[in-house]
């Protein structure tokens, strides 16, 4: 799949390859309760370089997509159908071997909480020369090198002799450097970050994001940064999908979503906040009412009885996406709510 590329003077290539494409997925959940399906149906591409917001309110499926994506789905999760391709090739069918390799060198994953990521009984210079070992094959004197130059590069102090430390001697702050520093050892093509500074204070956050910022922008790796934080999103990412009950519900270019939001759920997670000018609130505004659960939505579009625009169609029929927006009662484009 391609995807339009901005206008090119007569000659330039129009379009670029799609790094990421995800196409039409679905995972269910078993439970003791029955099964239900978290994520229903999304698609989106990322293209090489490209920085992708996810945001939504808690439970609206965006960490299930990540993982998805990363095939680090738990054992109650299965993709029902749906297309991950990477390159083009297809990841949802890569052998143990291939995933391997694939993970870690090609697409890394940084997580909330570090400390999910790195293991506490292992001092942090093996986890970040393990990679390096496994990934660049470095023998175990220049890895450790190389090791102490990424602790470095991410703003470690002391890092050569950080390295024979554990992880639970680090601070939180310290120990995300840590795991972008892992993350982007092996110059991957992908970074998906999942809330990678939800669990910081404010100061560290914006130190952890210019890092990622800088990391990134050296190897010209695309980023899939899912969060809470409009702020950051609007900041950091050049498009991004807006995911409600498991579905993309709008999807533009982060001036499209935040400049001029179409879909009454997107527009009443930016508050009255006029476009593009002011600081965004760090944190999504509260909307009244919750997301259905993912066992029991109602027929219709999951935001219908939450909805102040809701008219009778949209209790009854799930609006399919089009132009971008998948609502029945959408702001059309260009069109200032
Ligand atoms: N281990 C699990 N077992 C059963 N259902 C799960 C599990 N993990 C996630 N789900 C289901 O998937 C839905 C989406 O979860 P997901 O973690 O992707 O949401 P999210 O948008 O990332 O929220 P948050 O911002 O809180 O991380 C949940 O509402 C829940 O129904």
């Amino acid at each position: 799949m391609t995807i339009p590329d901005a206008p090119a003077a007569p000659g330039e290539r129009l379009t670029m390859d799609a790094l990421l494409d995800v196409d039409d997925l679905v995972v269910r959940f078993a439970t003791p309760n029955g099964d239900h399906t978290a994520v229903r149906g999304v698609s989106f591409s990322v293209a090489a370089g490209e920085r992708l917001g996810i945001v939504g309110e808690s439970g609206s499926g965006k960490s299930v997509t990540a993982q998805a994506v990363m095939r680090l789905l738990g054992p109650a999760a299965t993709v029902e159908s749906g297309a991950v391709r990477f390159e083009g090739r297809d990841v949802l069918a890569f052998p143990r071997d291939e995933l391997r390799r694939w993970r870690g060198a090609q697409a890394a994953m940084v997580f909330q909480d570090p400390l999910s990521s790195l293991n506490p009984l292992v001092r942090i210079g093996r986890q970040v020369t393990e990679t390096l070992r496994e990934h660049l094959g470095m023998d175990r004197g220049a890895a450790a090198v190389r090791a102490a130059e990424l602790l470095a590069e991410v703003g470690i102090p002391d890092a050569a002799a950080r390295l024979r430390d554990y992880p639970m001697t680090f601070s939180g702050g310290m120990r995300q450097r840590v795991a972008v520093a892992i993350a982007v050892s092996c110059s991957p093509r992908l970074l998906i970050a999942d809330e990678p500074t939800t669990a910081l204070d404010v100061t560290v956050q914006a130190q952890v994001l210019d890092l990622m910022d800088r990391m990134t922008a050296e190897l010209g790796t695309a980023v899939i940064l899912i969060s809470h934080d409009l702020g950051v999103v609007s900041t950091f990412c050049d498009r991004v999908l807006v995911m409600y009950g498991g579905r993309v519900v709008e999807s533009g270019t982060t001036e499209e979503i935040v400049g001029a939001p179409r879909h009454p759920y997107t527009r009443a997670l930016l508050g009255s906040i006029p476009a593009m000018t002011g600081p965004l609130p760090r944190r999504l505004p509260s909307i009244p009412g919750s997301p259905p659960q993912a066992g029991a939505r109602p027929p219709g579009c999951s935001f219908a009885s939450r909805c102040p625009l809701a008219e009778d169609v949209c209790h009854e029929i799930e609006p399919l996406m089009k132009d971008g927006v998948a609502c029945h009662v959408a702001t059309a484009a260009g069109e200032r709510p």
